[in-house]
This record gives C-alpha cells, sequence and structure tokens, in this order.
C-alpha cells in the first residue's frame, strides 16, 4: 500500500482497511512521534550546528531515515531484518533520498560508528541497545519504549529485569513510566561517563518517547545521577512524596491519613523530562503540512507549561476517592492558584494536572467548589 507522510511516499505491504494502515514496517500510530522526531531534529541542528549524522537504529520501512534525509541529515539506516532493509532501500531511492544501508545488528554497528545523533525505536523496551548507544552517540539520543506494562509497574517483574529499577502501579502510571526510563538510561550513560539531559519526552496512547542531549564527561554524568531518587505513594489517600538521592529513606505511614499501605518506585528520575525553551522551539518548527501539526503544537505547549513535580494527579481520581463529583479542570485548577499553589496540567490526558500543593492542600483549596 502506498502511504504518504511529511511530504515523502512510501510503499509498505500491509492492507488498507477502513481508512486504517496495517503493516508490520509501518505503524500509522506512530505518525506524532516521527512528525515530532523531524521537527526535534530541526530544532536541535539550530542549537548544534555542527550535528549532520543520524542513525536510524531500527528503520523496518525507513520512514524516519527518509524524512531526515529528506531534511539533508548524513543518514543511516539500519535494521536486522532482510525484508525491511529491502523495503528501506526502496523508499529511499523512491524519494530520491540518499543514505547509507545496513543490514545487520544495530548494536554492533553503534560500536563501530560513532553518530551525531542515535534513534532507538525498537518493538518494546530499549534497553539492550542503550548501552552501545550512549557510549557512540554524540548529541541526540532519541529513544522510543513500547513497553508500557512493564515500565509502569503493571509487569512487575518484567520492569525490574528490563530497568534495573522498581517501578508501581499507580494514578501516575504514564508518568511513572517515564520516570522509570529516564532513570535507566541515565545510570546506562553515568557507566561510560555521559551525561543526559532530556530536553524533550512524552507519553503518548502506548508509549513513551524521550530526547536526551548527551555531555561526554564525568561531571554531567554525576549531575544527571544527582537527578534519580525514590516516590513513596499512599495507596489510601493518594498522598505521594519524593525522596531525592540514591540512597532511600522510605515512609513507613502516610503523614497524610496515617496509612500503612505505601508503595516505593525507584530509582526514578525526579529532574526536569523537558527544556521548556527548547520544546517552544519545536513547537515552533512544525510546519502546517505534517500530518498532526495541531496535536504535535498542542502536545508542545502542555508541556511547556507543566510543572516539573515528578507526579501528577488524576482530577477523576481523587474526587472519586472524596466521594465527590468533579468540576471543570479549569475552575479546580483556578482555585489551587487562588489558595497560592501552583497548578498545571499534565500531557498525560484530559484529567491530569500538575501542583506543588500536597492532597490534603488540595482537598481544602477546592472545598468550596467540590463540596
Ligand atoms: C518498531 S520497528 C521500527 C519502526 C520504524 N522506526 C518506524 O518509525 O516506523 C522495529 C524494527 O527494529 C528492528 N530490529 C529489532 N532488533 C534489531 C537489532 N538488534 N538491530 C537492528 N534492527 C533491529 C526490527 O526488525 C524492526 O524492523
Amino acid at each position: 500500500m502506498r502511504v504518504t507522510e511529511g511530504g515523502i511516499e512510501l510503499e509498505v505491504p500491509g492492507e488498507q482497511t477502513e481508512g486504517v494502515e496495517e503493516s508490520v514496517f509501518y505503524n500509522p500510530r506512530q505518525e506524532l512521534n516521527r512528525d515530532l522526531t523531524i521537527a526535534t531534529l530541526r530544532a536541535f541542528r539550530e542549537r548544534e550546528p555542527r550535528a549532520e549524522s543520524y542513525l536510524d537504529a531500527m528503520a523496518a520501512s525507513g520512514v524516519r531515515g527518509v524524512r531526515a534525509a529528506a531534511d539533508d541529515w548524513d543518514v543511516t539506516c539500519c535494521d536486522v531484518d532482510e525484508e525491511a532493509v529491502a523495503l528501506a532501500e526502496e523508499n529511499l531511492e523512491r524519494n530520491d533520498c540518499e543514505a547509507t544501508v545496513e543490514h545487520r545488528d544495530v548494536n554492533a554497528l553503534m560500536h563501530e560508528e560513532v553518530f551525531d545523533v542515535i534513534d532507538l525505536d525498537p518493538y518494546g523496551t530499549p534497553m539492550p541497545f542503550a548501552d552501545a548507544a550512549v557510549s557512540n552517540c554524540r548529541d541526540l539520543l532519541c529513544v522510543t519504549a513500547t513497553d508500557t506494562a512493564p515500565l509502569c509497574g503493571a509487569h512487575f517483574n518484567s520492569g525490574v529485569r528490563s530497568y534495573s529499577a522498581v517501578p508501581q502501579n499507580t494514578d501516575y502510571h504514564a508518568e511513572m513510566g517515564v520516570r522509570i526510563l529516564l532513570s535507566a538510561l541515565a545510570r546506562s550513560a553515568a557507566r561510560f561517563d555521559v551525561g543526559v539531559e532530556p530536553i524533550l519526552t512524552h507519553a503518548t496512547s502506548h508509549y513513551v518517547r524521550t530526547y536526551l542531549e548527551l555531555e561526554h564527561k564525568p561531571t554531567a554524568a554525576d549531575a544527571a545521577i544527582d537527578e534519580l531518587g525514590h516516590l513513596y505513594h499512599c495507596e489510601d489517600c493518594l498522598h505521594r512524596e519524593a525522596d531525592p538521592g540514591l540512597i532511600a529513606d522510605p515512609l513507613e505511614t502516610c503523614p497524610n491519613c496515617g496509612g500503612t499501605r505505601i508503595l516505593a518506585a525507584g530509582p526514578v528520575w525526579l529532574g526536569s523530562i523537558r527544556d521548556r525553551e527548547f520544546v517552544a522551539d519545536v513547537r515552533e518548527t512544525v510546519p502546517d503540512s505534517f500530518g498532526t501539526a495541531e496535536k504535535a503544537r498542542e502536545l508542545c505547549e502542555v508541556l511547556e507549561a507543566e510543572l516539573d513535580q515528578p507526579t501528577h494527579y488524576d482530577q477523576h481520581k481523587l474526587c472519586r476517592n472524596w466521594g465527590l463529583p468533579a468540576n471543570a479542570m479549569d475552575d479546580f485548577l483556578a482555585d489551587l492558584r487562588e489558595a497560592g499553589y501552583e497548578g498545571s496540567r499534565a500531557h498525560y490526558g484530559g484529567t491530569t494536572f500538575k501542583t506543588d500543593a500536597s492532597v490534603a492542600e488540595i482537598r481544602e483549596a477546592t472545598a468550596d467548589s467540590l463540596d
């Protein structure tokens, strides 16, 4: 079937049924991910003009590589699958784009060659590729993880195995995934004296995507490790606390309700998940011609305004816990701000928000409007 995306044309094997395209080599649901990738590459090149080489490490149809090559990146497409490699070659040719195409295990390639930008987009966890990527990427590492159940603690053992951390299944599950992934990548990078700074991260539908600016310096690796810590979550009243530092000081009893059903997660990334200015640059770089332009810009806008707190609340879940009907999110946030707290929407979904108020303070600040 023929697919058009970001101004390029692809031929991918598969059937088009009722407008939904299905192919093992091309996932239309990842178009937002790819549009943001291209916008991020453009914004990053403004920031770091010497960045030239881009490795599409898991090329499949070659869609990312073709789109980057059309933007004048010096592209290498790699895939371990023979059919994918042939397809990527055809799609490059179809769009008059040049790139090096490698048919091999990308871990071996990354250990042999250094790239300015590496894009990891595997099925499931990216961690088997993390060591080779962080040690052989000069400037920007782009990573997708689609194993959201292990990341958020729903598949606990798998999460522990893949990420060498303890994830917990909470009401902020997508954010748990973001922070477990960033923690694991920061720790992998630190082993090679590389520091990571997440300049853009989002959790969208069934994946987490992050862009890490790398600094090859032990002090930068130390600074990234300083962003790690633990999260404690009360299953009864939804109170949560962040505990910075690698040495955990676990909560035994909830300071809000006295409950003892406390979940402990970590090490997680407690630092910022994006650079606001960079996200604004990305938003401004998204052209109208991108299929997901509106969605991409909206996502960037929410990310720019989102507070840095390491967990978000779900307003509906809180109100259910209090046995009260939820009101409009704008009114709810206005009450928090009027009471002197910070409040923002979160990009994790319609009823999610962030605040510096504790669960008890939220209850008090919004009581008049909800009761
Ligand atoms: C999710 S698909 C990539 C999708 C593509 N990047 C896109 O945006 O449409 C994952 C690809 O990774 C490839 N892959 C898996 N393990 C690999 C490895 N060790 N080295 C290179 N490619 C690998 C698979 O063959 C598959 O084509």
